[in-house]
């Protein structure tokens, strides 16, 4: 039987950096994946398809030119589902490409089969033709990720009603489309679709979306996606979902019902863990299968056995996988690393974009601290005109007593980009004042840092002198 030092079952975002950190450290590295070929989720269903089928979209449909051309501009008049599928294949081709590579290049061993625990140091290992053999290790990371939550209600059948692994395998693009679910998932694909001139009805069972995003700029968002024709039902709980002829039909507890010709159903997704034998090595999933670890070694209840990425939950992010797994390569190993900072940036990469790091507007409200919000519109910058742009915004959020900057929120384009100036300024416990005093370049959209830093320091120096008379 082989015997490896580390062990990394699931080669995603987590797995990978997980991998090629212990074998930089010189240890021996075997990489098990049961998916056809490397990436994970994030390469083959999940992240990089579904921000290239995006990318394309843009494109082809001249959506960033219409602020100039108007709402019938079109770069390619007649979008097909191989125009969005022959890019696809392209970019994945490329990513599994480079992670072998990477893998290569580093001594990482990589094999493509289910792992299976039998004991707590050893693994069964089983190919897609049924071949077994073991394999003993040291340590383990596990990054088995999650799939899509497919109840037995819907009728899922993969050429009208999709998951959202499914919906990247269309044959011709829907002349109409439901999205049920209006987590992440939902809203990138209801607003990518949205953009091919495809009409879309959101459903989403609970009254407000994206719950953990500045409500500011949710309510932009859920404005902006009505504002061009898509329509967005809130509080909506699904009764049935039915198949006919001519479409799916949503019947909803109100008594409307939806009728569309494909549906995607992007109602959560839970933690792969069904084939991990976890009964071996004496550890339990919770209700949606995901793993607890200790937060900052990333250990499970066995100190030998590490969990990162999606699998132990949120934010479930490709980004921040990617540091778990190479702080739990670390700590296995005993090389010393600094836990990442608190804020960290989440993207959206609906159309328009969304981006947003530290604390929103009501999270600060709630902690007490007194504040004051500056706010720049793109449209007010000279960028903004050069490019066309008629919507979007950045918030900042300032700390009244300390200056320092809480909370950066931006919706529109280039959103996922500008993002990281706040993370900078927030993580360096920067104050108003770097945005007052430092000059950016123009015209470019990350001017509205200063715009959006100067409409706080107006306010802040007001509220400061108010301050100062009362205590004089
Ligand atoms: C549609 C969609 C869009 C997304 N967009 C973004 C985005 O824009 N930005 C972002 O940061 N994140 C995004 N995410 C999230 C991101 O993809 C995940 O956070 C990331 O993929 C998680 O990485 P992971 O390391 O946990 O493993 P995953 O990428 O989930 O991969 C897990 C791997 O483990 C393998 N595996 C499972 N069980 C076993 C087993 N028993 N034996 C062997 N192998 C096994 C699977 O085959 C899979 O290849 C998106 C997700 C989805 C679904
Ligand atoms: N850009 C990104 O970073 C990105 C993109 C996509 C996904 N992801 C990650 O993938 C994970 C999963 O995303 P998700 O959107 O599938 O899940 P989610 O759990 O975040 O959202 C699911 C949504 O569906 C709603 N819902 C559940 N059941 C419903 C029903 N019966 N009818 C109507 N609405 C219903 C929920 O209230 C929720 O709003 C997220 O945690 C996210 O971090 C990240």
């Amino acid at each position: 039987m082989d015997k490896v030092d580390m062990l990394v079952i699931g080669s995603g975002p987590a797995g990978r950096r997980a991998a090629v950190q212990a074998a930089k450290f010189g240890k021996s590295v075997l990489v098990v994946d049961r998916g056809r070929r490397l990436g994970g989720v994030s390469v083959h269903t999940g992240t990089i398809p579904s921000k290239t089928l995006r990318e394309t979209v843009l494109n082809l449909s001249g959506w960033r030119e219409r602020g100039f051309y108007g709402r019938a501009y079109r770069v390619k008049q007649d979008i097909t589902a191989v125009d969005l599928t022959e890019r696809l294949h392209k970019t994945l081709d490329h990513e599994v490409e480079v992670l072998e590579h990477q893998f290569m290049r580093n001594m990482v061993a990589f094999a493509l089969a289910e792992a299976r625990f039998v004991a707590p140091n050893t693994v069964e290992l089983k190919t897609d033709t049924d071949e077994l053999s073991r394999v003993e290790f040291d340590k383990c990371v596990i990054c088995v990720g999650t799939k899509p939550y497919r109840p037995d209600h819907v009728p899922f059948d993969g050429s009208r009603v999709f998951d959202s692994d499914e919906i990247l395998e269309i044959d011709r693009l829907p002349r109409s489309l439901t999205v049920i679910g209006g987590g992440v998932i939902g809203v990138e694909y209801a607003t990518i679709f949205s953009a091919l001139d495809v009409p879309v009805t959101l459903i989403e069972g609970r009254d407000t979306i994206l719950d953990f995003i500045d409500k500011e700029v949710v309510a932009d968002f859920v404005h902006q996606m009505r504002d061009r024709g898509m329509v967005v039902r809130l509080g909506a709980a699904v009764k049935e979902i039915t198949k006919s002829e001519r479409g799916v039909q949503v019947a909803l507890e109100d008594g409307r019902k939806v009728n569309t010709e494909c549906l995607l159903f992007a109602a959560g997704r839970s933690g792969s863990v069904g084939s991990l034998n976890l009964g071996a090595l004496g550890l339990e999933a919770d209700k949606r299968g995901r793993l607890k670890v200790d937060p900052d070694t990333f250990q499970t209840d066995l100190p030998n056995i590490y969990a990162a990425g999606d699998i132990i939950g949120f934010p479930s992010l490709a980004s921040t996988s990617m540091e778990q797994g190479r702080l739990a390569a670390c700590h296995a190993f005993d090389m010393p690393a600094s836990p990442p900072p608190e804020a960290f940036p989440y993207g959206i990469y609906a159309v328009p974009e969304i981006s947003t790091v530290g604390q929103s507007e009501e999270e600060v409200r709630e902690s007490g601290v007194a504040y004051e919000c500056g706010v720049a519109r793109f449209r007010e910058t000279s960028r903004g005109h050069i490019m066309g742009v008629n919507s979007g915004f950045l918030k900042l959020i300032f700390a009244l007593d300390t200056r320092r900057l809480l909370g950066a929120h931006i919706i529109g384009e280039g959103a996922t980009k500008l993002i990281h100036i706040g993370q900078a300024v927030i993580n360096l416990k920067g104050t108003v004042d770097f945005f007052v005093e430092n000059t950016f370049n123009y015209p470019t959209l990350a001017e509205a840092y200063k715009v959006a830093g100067l409409d706080a320091w107006n306010r802040m120096g007001q509220a400061a002198a108010e301050v100062a008379v009362v205590d004089g």
